[in-house]
């Protein structure tokens, strides 16, 4: 069948379009009145001018002009806005006041059934800094939810001043920051803390950071973030910049709506002070962000601060026709081998599980607190992070094969395997020869992600043959060279007569959530808390 668009992309009709339209207006006009002037950049980007403020990797389309000159199609309109006051306009002189409403198409990470494309709603205050800047943007960014006729709306602050803070304090620089960033940007915070075991860093500095990504809160949570930046002599200036938000907050009425999450930074780089997201209740993704970003147009020669924010127009569209209600928190158990553990764990935290222990064929599992969703381990992180649950438990291969945006919250000590690489024991040397000749290995697995990341650290080319199961004969009937695969016992490559060739990494099963839900609903982070503090748990 020929598809009607293309894929990731929709017609959208009369009906939906007047009512997005309705919406624009009343955002539209909550922005002009405060003096934001209406701004249009091209749908087209030089991806090299783009690359001078932060890395592009955030755009599935790129093309070749006539002239060779590589192009990107926009995947924000913050960094064509910045290019174009630079360039075009005076923000060195008094502050510049922009706002835009017009589309954007987004990575395919973010595809999982939702359009690539997205329309922003937002504005840009450039060549202003300091407290006034920051309570004006994140005061509009509430004003304009409520001119839209959004009930419920959250915001949840971060600064990355806080961040970079305690890196500095830590001593941790160059390339283990870079990895460290990675990790909080991907949200993995267990994965952070087994990296930063791996640094040569002091255990009160390595707490530090560890703590810090995991302050979360009301204003309260601020003395509790002040005291992890002390007890390493880290600079709290990002503490007054989240205390003047409070202030601004409890001001302007919506102090109850707003709370703070130190492991917001934002998905980009470029940020320098003041981050935030806003999150309505039905949606599993942001619905807004923004933060300052002050170095961005000194790239282009111009030394102005500047902040900002954009609100997806389909996700305030999605928001306001949402039938919300109080519901039990949704928990994506898995079944199989991490099903008995992972029933205890959450008997041992307090919940009742006594039917989900024998489900025979139901699939949800309802009792008074919670609400249990049975699924297959591989499928538990696409369940959450479309919010069918509010947060999950798998293995840490399942959160890498399924590479879905997820908060990853607690490592739980059980499910233990390690990922190897095996071949044959009768054809050592066999793999190493075929590379040699063909210049790849083949590999089969159940695991193409992890196995492509462990070859390109390795910095060898591979060929993935992709299996579901009874991953061992690959190399027996002559389909791969070599396996990666999951070894607990050791028993089912002994009995294969295959041998360990080198060790890709560990596994254990972790407890995660939808980056929404966790931000919003405190019963998660409860819960985080009491399954790190059982034994076993990290
Ligand atoms: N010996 C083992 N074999 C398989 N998985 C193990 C083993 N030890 C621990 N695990 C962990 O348990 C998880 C779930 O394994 P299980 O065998 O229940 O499901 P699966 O059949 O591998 O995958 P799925 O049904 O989700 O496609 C694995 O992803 C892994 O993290
Ligand atoms: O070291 P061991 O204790 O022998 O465990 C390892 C085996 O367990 C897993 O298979 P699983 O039972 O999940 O079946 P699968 O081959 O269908 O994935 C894995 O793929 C190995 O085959």
């Amino acid at each position: 069948m020929i598809p009607v668009t293309p894929r990731g992309f929709r017609d959208i009709l009369p009906e939906e379009a007047l009512k997005r339209e309705e919406i624009t207006d009343k955002v539209k006009a909550c922005f002009s009145a405060h003096g934001y002037l209406p701004v249009e950049t091209p749908l087209l980007e030089d991806r090299h001018s783009m690359e001078r403020a932060t890395a592009v990797e955030d755009t599935p389309f790129q093309m070749f002009d006539d002239g060779g000159r590589l192009l990107i199609l926009r995947s924000d309109l913050t960094l064509p806005i910045a290019r174009l006051v630079a360039t075009r306009m005076h923000a060195d002189e008094s502050p510049v006041r922009l706002r835009y409403a017009a589309p954007i198409v987004r990575d395919t990470t973010v595809f999982m059934g939702k359009s690539r494309q997205v329309t922003q709603l937002g504005i840009e205050l450039i060549g202003q800094s300091g407290k006034k800047a920051d309570v004006e943007v994140l005061s509009l960014l509430a004003e304009s939810l409520n001119a839209a006729g959004l009930a419920g709306w959250r915001i949840v602050c971060g600064d990355v001043k806080l961040a970079r803070a305690a890196l500095d304090a830590a001593g941790i620089y160059g390339e283990d920051r870079t990895e460290v960033l990675r990790f909080i940007h991907r949200s993995d915070l267990v994965g952070l803390d087994v990296f930063l075991e791996t640094l040569g860093i002091s255990e009160n500095a390595r707490r530090a950071v560890s703590q810090l990504m995991r302050v979360s809160g009301d204003a309260a949570a601020l003395d509790e973030a002040t005291a992890i930046l002390e007890s390493i002599g880290a600079d709290t200036t990002g503490i007054e910049e989240l205390q003047v938000g409070f202030d601004a907050a409890r001001e302007l009425g919506f102090s109850d709506a707003l709370s703070m999450d130190l492991s917001v930074l934002n998905s980009f780089d470029y940020y320098t002070g003041l981050v935030f997201e806003a999150h309505a209740p039905g949606l599993s993704a942001p619905l807004a962000s923004g933060g300052r970003y002050d170095g961005v147009l000194a790239q282009w020669g111009v030394d102005a601060p500047a902040a900002g924010f954009s609100i997806s127009l389909d996700g305030l569209e999605e928001a306001i026709g949402a039938c919300v209600e109080d519901r039990p928190l949704r928990i994506a158990v898995p079944k199989g081998s991490l099903f008995e553990e992972s029933v205890n764990v959450l008997e041992s935290v307090g919940f009742d599980v006594s039917e989900l222990r024998n489900p025979g064929r139901h699939l949800i599992i309802r009792t008074d607190d919670v609400e249990y969703i049975i699924v297959r381990a591989s499928d538990a992180p696409a369940f959450v992070a479309t919010g069918g649950a509010d947060c999950g438990i798998c293995g840490r291969d399942s959160l890498i094969e399924a590479n879905l945006d997820v908060v990853q919250l607690v490592d739980l000590g059980y499910g233990t395997c390690r990922f190897v690489v095996a071949e044959p024991a009768e054809a050592k040397g066999a793999a190493d020869a075929a590379y040699a000749r063909r210049g790849t290995v083949r590999v089969a697995t159940k695991y193409p992600r992890i196995t492509q990341r462990y070859y390109d650290r390795i910095g060898k080319q591979v060929d993935i043959i992709t299996l579901h199961g009874n991953i061992e004969l690959g190399p027996v009937v002559g389909l791969s060279d070599r396996i990666v695969d999951i070894t607990a016992t050791g028993t089912t490559l002994r009995e294969n007569n295959l041998v360990i060739v080198d060790d890709v990494m560990e596994c254990s099963a972790r407890f995660f959530a939808n980056p929404v839900r966790v931000r919003c609903d405190a019963r998660i982070r409860e819960l985080a808390r009491k399954l790190a503090a059982l034994e076993g748990a990290e």
